[in-house]
């Protein structure tokens, strides 16, 4: 028996080896005529040559993006856009520079053309995030969700591969959780499901050969398949967890989904026993080992181990001490779980998800 609601957002996307080489005819198709090119400020090689293409309708590079967009980087890039008359903005390069790009469109309306060389997929939604004293608020908006996004494999091929894999497992995070969402739909839950496959593939391939061009396009087309899920389903225990954990305790984002999403999984099990099911065959598991709802948790620990992620928070600097109050801030906020929220359950996973062993349900 089907029931739900199903509303698209209304993103371009343009996917392909090369397709970089569009971006002049993508911002005239926006009516827009003066880009200003965002990245980092270590990656101006991958905007130049955005800079290169656009010709005459490049506003100028500007290379101050920063991880969790704190204000003050946001009003001076929103302040920078107005300088040079830009009318677009295009923001090339990982999660922290798609957020720049929101934080401008969310104050001046600008659109935005992402080009993503990680795997977070916030080019596919309308969530921003803000950091201002040290507090990391996300909210949705229309208005930040990019017009047009370009995925073209050849810009994540010097992505390093231990970024490549917890950002893989990021987007795996947006996908899982979509599976369980109370607001998910059949048209999410296939491509949650081809989300995770598409890139457990890619990431085992780029395990061989970091300069694999088709395991780059396997992860990029999952992460943009996880990243829709993102933008439109809602999350639940993990990407609280996680922003409990990134925002109070300055946690790295990717590392943090990659420690959390096993034990996350393990605790919301026996609460979600299809969306596991559909997790575990996605990760590689039989139509027999993927009917036990233990399997899905225990088939990402082992793809994290396979990959050679850093087991636990402890190994990306949570201390043992904090996670008290992790679990005190992370019950401070109700919001919607296949599972209750229990104090000492919550604290076990929290526990576990720190030393790194593996994932069990409790
Ligand atoms: N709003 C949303 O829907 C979502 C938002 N996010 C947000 O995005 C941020 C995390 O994004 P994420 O992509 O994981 O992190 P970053 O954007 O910080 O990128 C991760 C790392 O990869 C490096 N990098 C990126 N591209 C390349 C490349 N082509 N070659 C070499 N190195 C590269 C970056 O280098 P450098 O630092 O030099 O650029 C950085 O060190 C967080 O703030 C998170 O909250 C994440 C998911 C969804
Ligand atoms: O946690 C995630 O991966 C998804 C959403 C965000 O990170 C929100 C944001 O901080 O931009």
């Amino acid at each position: 028996m089907y029931e739900f609601t199903y509303t698209a957002n209304a993103s371009r996307v343009i996917f392909g080896r090369g397709s970089l080489n569009s971006i002049e005819q993508e911002v005239e198709r926006l009516g827009a005529g003066r880009a200003l090119v965002l990245c980092t400020p270590d990656r101006r090689e991958l905007a130049e040559p955005v800079a290169a293409l656009l010709g005459k309708r490049c506003a100028g590079i500007y290379a101050g993006a920063i991880m969790h967009v704190p204000i003050e980087s946001a009003r001076a890039a929103t302040e920078h856009a107005g300088k040079v008359g830009a009318d677009c903005a295009i923001a090339i390069g990982g999660g922290s520079t798609v957020g720049l790009g929101k934080a401008i469109a969310l104050e001046s309306a600008l659109p935005i053309i992402a080009i993503p060389t990680t795997y977070a997929g916030s080019e596919m939604t309308p969530i921003f995030g803000l950091t201002e004293n040290g507090l990391k608020r996300t909210g949705r908006d229309a208005r930040v969700l990019p017009r047009t996004v370009i995925y073209d494999p050849q810009l994540s091929l010097t992505l390093p591969l231990p970024i490549s894999f917890v950002s893989g497992l990021n987007a795996m995070a947006h996908a899982a959780e979509g599976l369980y969402a109370r607001d998910g739909n059949p048209v999410m839950s296939l491509m949650a499901e081809e989300g995770i496959r598409a890139l457990a593939k890619g990431l085992r391939a780029l395990k061989q050969d970091a300069a694999n061009p088709d395991a780059r396009s396997d992860c990029l087309y999952g992460a943009w398949l996880c990243g829709t899920v993102l933008g439109q389903v809602g999350m639940a225990l993990h990407h609280k967890l996680c922003h409990t954990l990134g925002g109070s305790f300055n946690l790295p984002h990717a590392e943090t989904h990659a420690s959390v999403l096993p034990h996350a999984l393990a605790y919301n099990a026996a609460a979600a026993p299809e969306a596991m099911r559909r997790i575990a065959r996605a990760l590689g598991a039989s139509e027999a080992e993927a009917n036990d709802p233990a399997a899905a948790a225990l088939a990402l620990h082992a793809l994290s181990q396979e990959l050679g992620i850093p087991a636990g928070l402890k190994s990306i600097g949570m201390q043992e001490d904090d996670l008290d109050r992790a679990c005190q801030i992370a019950l401070a906020n109700p919001y919607w779980n296949p599972r209750a929220i229990e104090p000492q359950p919550l604290r076990a996973l929290l526990q576990r998800a720190w030393s790194g062993v593996a994932p069990q349900p409790d």
